[in-house]
Protein backbone atom coordinates (compact mmCIF):
# COMPACT_ATOMS: atom_id res chain seq x y z
CA UNK A 1 0.00 0.00 0.00
CA UNK A 2 1.11 3.17 -0.58
CA UNK A 3 0.45 6.81 0.63
CA UNK A 4 0.19 10.24 -0.38
CA UNK A 5 2.29 12.23 2.20
CA UNK A 6 1.83 15.97 3.21
CA UNK A 7 2.93 17.87 6.06
CA UNK A 8 2.30 21.29 7.38
CA UNK A 9 4.81 22.87 10.96
CA UNK A 10 2.54 25.13 13.16
CA UNK A 11 3.16 26.99 16.43
CA UNK A 12 1.64 27.66 19.51
CA UNK A 13 2.54 30.07 21.82
CA UNK A 14 2.49 29.18 25.75
CA UNK A 15 0.12 31.63 27.53
CA UNK A 16 2.43 31.48 30.31
CA UNK A 17 6.34 30.57 29.01
CA UNK A 18 7.22 27.16 30.49
CA UNK A 19 10.40 27.65 32.72
CA UNK A 20 12.67 24.40 33.86
CA UNK A 21 16.44 24.45 34.97
CA UNK A 22 17.14 23.90 31.08
CA UNK A 23 15.26 27.68 30.96
CA UNK A 24 12.59 29.55 29.24
CA UNK A 25 10.13 27.85 26.68
CA UNK A 26 8.04 30.47 24.67
CA UNK A 27 6.70 28.66 21.49
CA UNK A 28 6.31 24.77 20.86
CA UNK A 29 6.34 23.97 17.36
CA UNK A 30 5.61 21.27 15.62
CA UNK A 31 4.95 19.23 12.31
CA UNK A 32 1.35 18.23 11.24
CA UNK A 33 1.18 15.33 9.18
CA UNK A 34 -1.50 13.52 6.93
CA UNK A 35 -1.72 10.14 5.00
CA UNK A 36 -4.22 9.26 2.51
CA UNK A 37 -4.20 5.82 0.78
CA UNK A 38 -5.61 4.90 -2.41
CA UNK A 39 -9.34 4.73 -1.32
CA UNK A 40 -9.18 8.45 0.29
CA UNK A 41 -8.58 7.17 4.30
CA UNK A 42 -6.82 9.37 5.82
CA UNK A 43 -4.31 9.22 9.06
CA UNK A 44 -3.03 11.67 10.62
CA UNK A 45 0.05 12.30 12.75
CA UNK A 46 2.12 14.86 14.59
CA UNK A 47 6.18 15.40 15.20
CA UNK A 48 6.34 17.12 18.36
CA UNK A 49 10.19 16.62 19.12
CA UNK A 50 12.31 18.79 21.95
CA UNK A 51 15.70 18.91 21.35
CA UNK A 52 16.64 19.69 24.62
CA UNK A 53 15.25 16.82 25.85
CA UNK A 54 16.92 14.21 23.70
CA UNK A 55 14.98 13.96 20.24
CA UNK A 56 15.86 15.47 16.99
CA UNK A 57 15.60 18.80 16.35
CA UNK A 58 12.44 20.76 14.29
CA UNK A 59 15.02 21.30 11.68
CA UNK A 60 16.15 17.46 11.73
CA UNK A 61 12.61 16.01 11.36
CA UNK A 62 11.67 18.80 8.22
CA UNK A 63 14.92 17.88 6.89
CA UNK A 64 13.38 14.06 7.03
CA UNK A 65 9.82 14.99 5.82
CA UNK A 66 11.22 17.48 3.12
CA UNK A 67 13.85 14.82 1.55
CA UNK A 68 10.34 11.77 1.28
CA UNK A 69 8.78 10.95 -2.09
CA UNK A 70 5.22 12.08 -2.31
CA UNK A 71 3.61 8.83 -1.96
CA UNK A 72 5.36 6.46 1.29
CA UNK A 73 5.09 3.01 2.23
CA UNK A 74 4.96 1.20 5.39
CA UNK A 75 8.40 0.02 5.09
CA UNK A 76 9.41 3.09 4.83
CA UNK A 77 8.09 4.22 8.18
CA UNK A 78 8.95 1.39 9.90
CA UNK A 79 12.56 1.86 8.92
CA UNK A 80 12.75 5.43 10.09
CA UNK A 81 16.19 5.64 12.10
CA UNK A 82 16.43 5.80 16.19
CA UNK A 83 17.65 9.35 15.87
CA UNK A 84 14.02 10.96 14.67
CA UNK A 85 12.31 8.89 17.40
CA UNK A 86 9.90 11.74 17.51
CA UNK A 87 9.39 11.44 13.54
CA UNK A 88 9.27 7.55 14.32
CA UNK A 89 5.95 8.10 16.30
CA UNK A 90 4.30 10.81 14.12
CA UNK A 91 4.53 8.62 11.20
CA UNK A 92 3.59 5.40 12.63
CA UNK A 93 0.54 6.79 14.34
CA UNK A 94 -0.39 8.35 11.35
CA UNK A 95 -0.52 4.81 9.42
CA UNK A 96 -2.15 3.32 12.98
CA UNK A 97 -4.70 6.01 12.88
CA UNK A 98 -5.72 5.83 9.31
CA UNK A 99 -9.52 5.45 8.75
CA UNK A 100 -10.22 5.84 12.47
CA UNK A 101 -12.12 8.59 13.80
CA UNK A 102 -11.61 8.09 17.29
CA UNK A 103 -12.36 11.43 19.85
CA UNK A 104 -13.53 13.59 17.04
CA UNK A 105 -10.30 13.68 14.90
CA UNK A 106 -11.63 11.65 11.57
CA UNK A 107 -11.57 14.83 9.19
CA UNK A 108 -9.19 14.70 6.10
CA UNK A 109 -9.22 18.43 6.35
CA UNK A 110 -7.04 20.57 7.22
CA UNK A 111 -9.29 23.44 7.87
CA UNK A 112 -11.47 21.11 10.48
CA UNK A 113 -8.28 19.60 11.97
CA UNK A 114 -6.74 23.13 12.80
CA UNK A 115 -9.76 24.17 14.90
CA UNK A 116 -9.82 21.30 16.40
CA UNK A 117 -6.46 20.88 17.65
CA UNK A 118 -6.34 24.91 18.60
CA UNK A 119 -6.03 25.37 22.19
CA UNK A 120 -9.16 27.28 22.21
CA UNK A 121 -11.08 24.57 21.00
CA UNK A 122 -13.73 22.90 22.90
CA UNK A 123 -12.47 19.59 21.58
CA UNK A 124 -9.51 20.39 23.22
CA UNK A 125 -11.13 20.72 26.69
CA UNK A 126 -8.70 22.14 29.54
CA UNK A 127 -10.33 19.71 32.39
CA UNK A 128 -9.50 15.85 31.89
CA UNK A 129 -11.70 14.35 28.89
CA UNK A 130 -13.29 11.32 29.90
CA UNK A 131 -10.82 7.84 29.89
CA UNK A 132 -10.33 5.40 32.28
CA UNK A 133 -6.77 7.33 32.78
CA UNK A 134 -6.26 10.31 36.39
CA UNK A 135 -4.67 13.10 35.36
CA UNK A 136 -1.83 14.80 36.86
CA UNK A 137 -1.72 19.11 36.21
CA UNK A 138 1.71 20.60 35.90
CA UNK A 139 2.05 23.67 38.47
CA UNK A 140 3.34 26.97 37.30
CA UNK A 141 7.63 27.40 38.43
CA UNK A 142 8.23 29.04 41.51
CA UNK A 143 5.79 30.94 43.71
CA UNK A 144 2.64 31.08 41.10
CA UNK A 145 1.76 27.42 41.74
CA UNK A 146 0.83 28.73 45.69
CA UNK A 147 -2.54 30.08 43.76
CA UNK A 148 -2.51 28.29 40.91
CA UNK A 149 -3.37 24.77 41.83
CA UNK A 150 -6.60 25.77 43.40
CA UNK A 151 -8.58 26.72 39.48
CA UNK A 152 -7.20 23.36 38.71
CA UNK A 153 -8.34 21.72 41.75
CA UNK A 154 -11.38 23.04 40.56
CA UNK A 155 -11.59 21.27 37.22
CA UNK A 156 -11.54 18.02 38.86
CA UNK A 157 -7.43 17.49 39.51
CA UNK A 158 -5.90 15.97 42.07
CA UNK A 159 -2.43 15.17 41.37
CA UNK A 160 0.13 18.11 40.49
CA UNK A 161 3.44 18.46 39.38
CA UNK A 162 5.53 21.47 40.63
CA UNK A 163 9.36 22.04 39.22
CA UNK A 164 11.83 22.42 41.08
CA UNK A 165 15.78 23.10 40.48
CA UNK A 166 15.00 26.61 38.72
CA UNK A 167 15.85 29.50 41.23
CA UNK A 168 17.71 29.42 44.95
CA UNK A 169 17.59 25.79 46.44
CA UNK A 170 16.23 27.79 50.37
CA UNK A 171 13.76 29.69 48.62
CA UNK A 172 12.41 26.75 46.55
CA UNK A 173 12.30 24.88 49.95
CA UNK A 174 9.82 27.54 51.33
CA UNK A 175 8.22 27.47 48.98
CA UNK A 176 7.70 24.03 48.95
CA UNK A 177 6.73 24.27 52.66
CA UNK A 178 3.62 26.50 51.83
CA UNK A 179 2.66 24.65 48.67
CA UNK A 180 2.65 21.64 51.17
CA UNK A 181 0.85 23.77 54.01
CA UNK A 182 -1.89 24.82 51.65
CA UNK A 183 -2.70 21.68 49.36
CA UNK A 184 -5.48 19.59 50.23
CA UNK A 185 -4.55 16.55 52.62
CA UNK A 186 -6.14 14.25 49.23
CA UNK A 187 -3.78 15.78 46.74
CA UNK A 188 -0.85 14.23 46.08
CA UNK A 189 2.38 16.23 44.80
CA UNK A 190 5.05 15.30 42.45
CA UNK A 191 8.32 17.09 42.20
CA UNK A 192 10.02 17.41 38.90
CA UNK A 193 14.04 19.13 38.89
CA UNK A 194 14.78 18.40 34.96
CA UNK A 195 18.38 17.08 36.00
CA UNK A 196 18.67 20.65 37.30
CA UNK A 197 20.17 19.40 40.92
CA UNK A 198 23.37 18.53 42.17
CA UNK A 199 24.25 15.42 44.31
CA UNK A 200 24.16 17.46 47.70
CA UNK A 201 21.08 19.38 46.56
CA UNK A 202 19.27 16.03 45.28
CA UNK A 203 19.80 14.71 48.95
CA UNK A 204 18.56 17.73 50.55
CA UNK A 205 15.22 17.65 48.75
CA UNK A 206 14.80 13.75 49.27
CA UNK A 207 15.17 14.25 52.59
CA UNK A 208 12.68 17.32 52.86
CA UNK A 209 10.47 14.93 51.13
CA UNK A 210 11.19 11.62 53.49
CA UNK A 211 10.70 14.08 56.67
CA UNK A 212 6.87 14.99 55.52
CA UNK A 213 3.81 13.48 57.26
CA UNK A 214 2.45 13.46 54.19
CA UNK A 215 4.30 11.22 50.54
CA UNK A 216 5.36 13.26 48.06
CA UNK A 217 4.73 10.74 44.83
CA UNK A 218 8.12 10.95 43.13
CA UNK A 219 11.22 13.20 42.32
CA UNK A 220 11.36 13.24 38.49
CA UNK A 221 14.79 13.22 37.07
CA UNK A 222 17.31 15.00 40.46
CA UNK A 223 20.11 14.78 38.27
CA UNK A 224 22.09 15.57 34.98
CA UNK A 225 21.44 12.26 32.55
CA UNK A 226 24.79 11.23 32.89
CA UNK A 227 24.73 10.87 36.76
CA UNK A 228 22.77 7.30 36.85
CA UNK A 229 24.64 5.57 39.19
CA UNK A 230 24.30 8.35 41.40
CA UNK A 231 20.74 8.16 40.82
CA UNK A 232 20.43 4.67 41.47
CA UNK A 233 22.24 5.15 44.65
CA UNK A 234 19.73 8.21 45.55
CA UNK A 235 16.83 5.45 44.68
CA UNK A 236 17.88 3.25 47.60
CA UNK A 237 19.18 5.62 50.10
CA UNK A 238 15.31 7.48 50.76
CA UNK A 239 12.36 6.46 50.97
CA UNK A 240 10.86 8.98 48.18
CA UNK A 241 10.83 7.56 44.94
CA UNK A 242 12.61 8.80 41.72
CA UNK A 243 11.50 9.15 38.49
CA UNK A 244 13.78 8.67 35.62
CA UNK A 245 12.79 11.17 32.77
CA UNK A 246 14.99 13.03 30.58
CA UNK A 247 17.06 9.44 31.25
CA UNK A 248 15.19 7.62 29.39
CA UNK A 249 13.81 9.80 26.64
CA UNK A 250 14.11 7.21 23.77
CA UNK A 251 13.66 3.60 23.79
CA UNK A 252 17.15 2.91 23.64
CA UNK A 253 17.89 5.39 26.75
CA UNK A 254 14.81 3.55 28.43
CA UNK A 255 16.29 -0.65 27.45
CA UNK A 256 19.88 0.96 28.62
CA UNK A 257 18.28 2.17 32.39
CA UNK A 258 16.65 -1.01 32.36
CA UNK A 259 19.11 -3.28 31.95
CA UNK A 260 21.71 -1.07 34.35
CA UNK A 261 18.82 -1.83 37.10
CA UNK A 262 15.98 0.79 37.07
CA UNK A 263 13.37 -0.33 39.07
CA UNK A 264 11.90 3.28 40.41
CA UNK A 265 9.41 5.32 38.46
CA UNK A 266 10.07 5.96 34.58
CA UNK A 267 8.62 8.52 33.19
CA UNK A 268 7.37 7.66 29.11
CA UNK A 269 6.47 10.33 26.96
CA UNK A 270 5.34 8.35 23.82
CA UNK A 271 5.48 11.48 21.42
CA UNK A 272 9.20 11.49 21.52
CA UNK A 273 10.36 7.83 22.75
CA UNK A 274 10.00 7.01 19.38
CA UNK A 275 8.11 3.70 17.48
CA UNK A 276 5.25 2.95 19.15
CA UNK A 277 4.84 -0.65 18.47
CA UNK A 278 8.57 -1.07 19.91
CA UNK A 279 7.03 0.96 22.77
CA UNK A 280 4.35 -2.00 23.05
CA UNK A 281 7.41 -5.00 22.68
CA UNK A 282 9.05 -3.15 25.88
CA UNK A 283 6.16 -3.37 27.73
CA UNK A 284 5.38 -6.84 27.24
CA UNK A 285 9.09 -7.60 28.09
CA UNK A 286 9.11 -5.57 30.73
CA UNK A 287 6.81 -4.71 33.68
CA UNK A 288 7.75 -1.25 34.57
CA UNK A 289 6.45 1.76 36.74
CA UNK A 290 5.61 3.32 34.07
CA UNK A 291 4.20 7.10 34.46
CA UNK A 292 3.09 8.41 31.04
CA UNK A 293 3.59 12.11 30.47
CA UNK A 294 2.87 14.86 27.40
CA UNK A 295 5.64 17.14 25.23
CA UNK A 296 3.03 19.37 24.76
CA UNK A 297 1.64 17.93 21.72
CA UNK A 298 -1.97 18.81 19.78
CA UNK A 299 -4.72 16.39 20.39
CA UNK A 300 -3.28 14.91 17.30
CA UNK A 301 -0.27 12.95 18.99
CA UNK A 302 -2.32 13.04 22.80
CA UNK A 303 -4.85 10.93 20.81
CA UNK A 304 -2.23 8.41 20.58
CA UNK A 305 0.31 9.07 23.69
CA UNK A 306 -3.56 8.71 25.56
CA UNK A 307 -4.38 5.33 24.08
CA UNK A 308 -0.80 4.07 24.55
CA UNK A 309 -0.93 4.90 27.98
CA UNK A 310 -4.38 3.49 28.66
CA UNK A 311 -2.90 0.34 27.43
CA UNK A 312 0.44 -0.26 28.66
CA UNK A 313 0.24 1.82 32.11
CA UNK A 314 0.09 -0.98 34.65
CA UNK A 315 0.44 0.96 37.63
CA UNK A 316 -2.19 3.46 39.57
CA UNK A 317 -0.12 6.86 38.00
CA UNK A 318 -2.07 9.61 37.02
CA UNK A 319 -0.87 10.52 33.52
CA UNK A 320 1.19 13.99 33.23
CA UNK A 321 -1.06 14.83 30.60
CA UNK A 322 -2.96 17.99 32.61
CA UNK A 323 -0.96 20.97 30.34
CA UNK A 324 -3.39 22.62 28.64
CA UNK A 325 -3.91 25.77 30.65
CA UNK A 326 -0.10 26.46 28.86
CA UNK A 327 -1.32 27.26 25.79
CA UNK A 328 -3.12 30.60 24.78
CA UNK A 329 -2.93 31.18 20.92
CA UNK A 330 -1.67 29.75 17.61
CA UNK A 331 0.85 32.05 15.77
O1 LIG B 1 4.75 15.32 32.89
C1 LIG B 1 3.94 16.22 33.17
O2 LIG B 1 3.22 16.14 34.17
C2 LIG B 1 3.79 17.43 32.32
C3 LIG B 1 4.74 17.55 31.18
C4 LIG B 1 6.11 18.01 31.55
O3 LIG B 1 6.41 18.24 32.68
C5 LIG B 1 7.07 18.22 30.46
C6 LIG B 1 6.60 18.72 29.25
C7 LIG B 1 7.44 18.97 28.21
C8 LIG B 1 8.78 18.75 28.35
C9 LIG B 1 9.29 18.24 29.54
C10 LIG B 1 8.44 17.96 30.60
C11 LIG B 1 9.02 17.30 31.82
O4 LIG B 1 8.43 16.40 32.39
O5 LIG B 1 10.15 17.62 32.16
MG1 LIG C 1 10.21 15.76 33.67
Amino acid sequence: MRYQLEFRPIARKFRRSLVTSHGIWEVREAIILRLTDINGKVGWGEIAPISWFGSETLEQALDFCRQLPKEITQEIIYSIPAHLPACQFGFESALEGLGTGDWGLGTGDWEVMKAKTSPSSPSSPSSPPPSPLTYSALLPAGEAALHQWRSLWEEGYRTFKWKIGVGEIAEELKLFDSLIQSLPASAKLRLDANGGLNYQQAHTWLQACDNLAIEIEFIEQPLPVDQFSQMLALSQAYGTAIALDESVATLKQLADCYEKGWRDVFVIKPAIIGSPSRLRQFFQQHEIDAVFSSVFETAIARQTALKLAAELSLHNRAVGFGVNHFFAQEL
